[in-house]
């Protein structure tokens, strides 16, 4: 989990790129040991983020602490950059072999030969991949490159890494053998990192801050979980995979709940807002449960509605379904669970939610 002691500071970061702005940040912290991630669509912000934390390209204004010590002069610039390494969503390796390539931070650092020998041998061990040394970098697929540039950052013994994308390129099994190991070194190690991705289950399996951005501002920080069932707006609701985002009309709040009107149904969740407010709330889709039978005497769940499967769509391990109950709603059953319900587009079922598996964006006139 996140340390409590900061690591990086940045304060009203602006960075322009072709003479817009692109990235306004207020405010920003990475902890000593945290494994931060942005998460955003394309153009969010979020390589800009990286190369402007880096130092890689100009800040309009800001400023950046790290350990307290702001980085200003050429110099601190200088001592800073050494601190950190950075891997993208290419690899970027040099027509060497493999041993050659994580072994050039080092060799730039000045390290005897004995000495780069050494660290080279530990780190490809670290990421199990000694047999790899002599080879041809040209000769690597695609993810034993992305490995070996892993491995070159890691090399140098970071105290903190940027990832950018590390691993959009690769086909799933691949990715996930690498985050595994990525997983454990950042582990391993205590390297602060922060990791660009749009790939919410990426960011979920490595981090322990999740930051949303969108159009050059930093839209919510929390834990992934915090991000994933109390999204702060629409816009997060929807690209965390929050497909049940509905309005409805408050009714009345009373002992802590908030009921709502929808459709001709009532939906109950904890809350405060007032009579006549318009309410913005959500629903996981894997919070919500399928009945054959009217399920309202033997479930805790507050709300549960008759409705009518509309689709049923396949997407892997689980079955989407999409649901009437007046109001659309959207389940996530497994294929097992479809099958022994014996669900079909048509058939009238029973969905039922908790009160808590609700999470109220926002009331208002
Ligand atoms: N070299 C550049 N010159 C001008 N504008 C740029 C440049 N690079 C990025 N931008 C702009 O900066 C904004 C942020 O882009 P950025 O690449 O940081 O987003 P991102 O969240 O990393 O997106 P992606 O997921 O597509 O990589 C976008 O509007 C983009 O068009």
């Amino acid at each position: 989990m996140s340390a409590a002691a900061s690591f990086l500071d940045v304060q009203d970061l602006e960075v322009c790129r072709g003479g817009v702005r692109v990235l306004a940040i207020p405010s920003f912290t990475l902890h000593e040991n945290e494994v931060l991630s942005l998460i955003g669509p394309n153009g969010a912000g979020k390589s800009t983020l990286l190369l402007a934390l880096a130092r890689l390209i100009p800040a309009a204004t800001g400023t950046l602490r790290c350990q307290g010590e702001p980085i200003v002069s050429d110099r601190a610039t200088f001592a800073y950059r050494r601190r950190l390494a950075m891997v993208f969503q290419q690899p970027l390796l040099f027509d060497a072999t493999v041993f050659d390539n994580v072994a050039a931070g080092l060799k730039i650092r000045g390290l005897s030969r004995q000495e780069v020998r050494s660290r080279v041998m530990a780190t490809m061990e670290l990421f199990n991949m000694v047999n790899l040394a002599e080879r041809s970098a040209r000769k690597l697929s695609g993810g034993e490159a992305q490995r070996t540039s892993l491995a070159r950052a890691f090399a140098i013994r970071p105290e903190m890494i940027f990832l950018d994308e590390p691993f959009v390129a690769l086909d799933p099994p691949t990715r996930q053998a690498l985050m595994d190991d990525l997983d454990r070194i950042l582990t391993e190690t205590g390297t602060a990192a922060v990791l660009a991705t749009h790939d919410q289950l990426e960011a979920l399996r490595l981090s322990d801050r999740m930051v949303v951005m969108n159009q050059g501002e930093i839209v919510q920080s929390g834990t992934p979980v915090e991000v994933m069932n109390q999204p702060v707006d629409e816009f997060v609701a929807s690209f965390v995979g929050m497909e049940n985002v509905l309005t409805g009309t408050v009714l009345a709040t009373a002992a802590g709940l908030v009921t709502v009107a929808l459709a001709e149904r009532r939906i109950e969740f904890p809350g405060t807002a007032a009579a006549g407010e318009t309410a913005v709330f959500c629903i996981r889709p894997e919070h919500v449960t399928i009945d054959i039978f009217d399920p309202a005497g033997e479930t805790s769940a507050r709300n549960v509605f008759p409705a009518t499967i509309r689709k049923i769509i396949p997407t892997g391990v689980f079955q989407k379904i999409h649901l009437d109950c007046g109001f659309s709603l959207v389940a996530y059953l497994t294929n097992q669970s479809l099958g022994n319900l014996h669900l079909d587009e048509g058939k009238r079922v029973f969905v039922s939610f908790k009160a808590t598996a609700v999470h109220l964006i926002r009331a208002g006139k």
